[in-house]
């Protein structure tokens, strides 16, 4: 499908304002519908069915780009988890990113894209033997270590000159929600330092690990550079006492992802370049202070990179007082319900020029609180048929969504200069009862 099939006249993409934060970059409103990707909104959805994932590609690589202009010296790692299937992990190993994955799934993923071993990082609390396994086979070039005991398993697999890296939890309370703050020590992430100056003194005792650096993430849809300059000053302190104490300078330090994106109109982008200026000035003058080289730089942006580029599409099913229900939901965005996430949305596929009221749009599943969008305002005259965008859904909507009620995962659909193509089809029954072999 073609740019010039779609839009007969390009001039009359020019109607209402449409937030550049919120959507991909160069969405253009008009003729009362969205154009993304150079792609007709009301014709995705005619084409591909409800609910679709979409996915800008040119957007995601545009802030690949942003990130690494912002951050020259940084090595910037994309948190796979945010979404991954090949076609993105293409895209931005292409555009110089390495990846953090934290299963062998997700190392699945990036060995069938052809991702390089060699610039994939693994995560997580509780590696599997499976997911260790998986990394080693692929040759992932740094695991990060997430516990003491850990050192041992990763060490029993680990070939000659493994890199590794001691996650550290820097006591800094940051984060949107509490069950994704995971910079402060109630919760299952990393270590205190006094744990993580013993797991490098362990893995100082084993010849096959190479200690390269220490991490932290100190929380997701985090907005305050202050809290990542607090967490850059305070790993300072824990590279000086790795030196003081066993007498290793470590080059890297990883201070995680988190950065938070725009979910509404007029909600504010994350401060990049504040962060670039403010973390960069904090790591000069500690190191300065502890007589310690500048780290390298580490970030390991999620959502940044794909939330923006995404919009979800939904077909209304009914109108029930302040209720607009579509044929989507939880299991395609469980965000509202795990986080007390917002989102906006906005008819798209045909104008209207009644006035507008306030209303909920929610999902189809059997829960209270499957509610998608609250507080919305849309045409009074929105009716079943009619078609919903839900910006902001690149990120932990594909790779959060299930099958509760049995309803299908839908498909991941990715837009460039005019063109959409399938990237992930979306499931069929025929899927859910391929498993059910009872
Ligand atoms: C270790 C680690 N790095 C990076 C990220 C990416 O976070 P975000 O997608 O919010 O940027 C996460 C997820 O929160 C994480 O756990
Ligand atoms: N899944 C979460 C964030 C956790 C990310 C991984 N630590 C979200 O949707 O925001």
């Amino acid at each position: 499908m073609t740019l010039a099939e779609l839009v007969p006249s390009v001039g009359s993409w020019t109607g209402d304002r449409v937030d550049p934060r919120l959507w991909p970059r160069g969405t253009v409103a008009g003729a009362g519908d969205l154009l993304v990707g150079g792609v007709a909104l009301g014709v995705v959805a005619a084409r591909f069915g409800t609910p679709s994932y979409l996915l800008d590609e040119a957007d995601v690589r545009a802030r690949c780009r942003w990130f690494r202009e912002v951050l020259p010296e940084a090595e910037v790692v994309y948190a796979g988890k945010a979404l991954s299937c090949r076609a993105v992990l293409r895209w931005v190993g292409e555009e110089g990113l390495s990846l953090d994955v934290c299963s062998a799934g997700e190392i699945a993923v990036a060995r069938s894209a052809g991702f390089p071993g060699e610039r994939i990082l693994l995560h997580g609390n509780a590696k599997t033997p499976d997911d260790l396994k998986a990394a080693i086979g692929w040759g992932v070039g740094r695991i990060v270590v997430d516990s003491v005991d850990e050192v041992d398993r990763v060490a029993a697999l680990a070939p000659a000159g493994q890199r590794v890296l001691v996650r550290v939890t820097p006591d800094v309370e940051a984060g949107a929600h509490r069950a994704i703050s995971t910079g402060v020590p109630w919760q299952k992430f990393g270590m205190s330092v006094q744990d993580a100056l013993e797991a490098v003194r362990r893995i100082a005792a084993r010849p096959n690990l190479r200690l390269v650096g220490l991490h932290c993430h100190i929380g997701s849809q985090e907005r305050r550079v202050a809290s990542y300059e607090l967490a850059a000053r305070r790993m300072v302190a824990v590279l000086a006492r790795v030196r003081d104490e066993h007498g290793l300078v470590l080059e890297e330090l990883d201070l995680g992802g988190g950065f938070a994106v725009p979910h509404l109109p007029d909600s504010d982008e994350f401060d990049l370049g504040g962060y670039a200026a403010r973390v960069r000035g904090a790591l000069r003058y500690e190191c300065g202070r502890a007589r310690l080289p500048v780290p390298r730089l580490v970030v390991e942006p999620g959502r940044s990179v794909v939330a923006n580029a995404g919009v979800t599409l939904y077909r209304v099913v009914g109108v029930k007082g302040p209720f607009v229900a579509v044929d989507g939901g939880m299991s395609d965005n469980a965000r509202p319900s795990l986080y007390g996430a917002r989102y906006h949305a906005r008819l798209v596929g045909r104008g209207s020029t009644a006035p507008r009221r306030k209303v909920t749009v929610v999902g189809r599943h059997c829960e209270a609180g499957d509610v998608l969008a609250e507080d919305v305002l849309l045409p009074e005259d929105v009716h079943a048929g009619d078609v919903l965008a839900v910006p902001c859904t690149g990120a932990y909507h594909h790779s959060l969504a299930s099958n509760y009620n049995q309803v299908c995962r839908p498909p991941l659909i990715g837009l460039r200069d005019g063109v959409a193509t399938v990237l992930v089809r979306g499931e069929t029954e025929e899927d859910l009862l391929g498993r059910d072999v009872g």
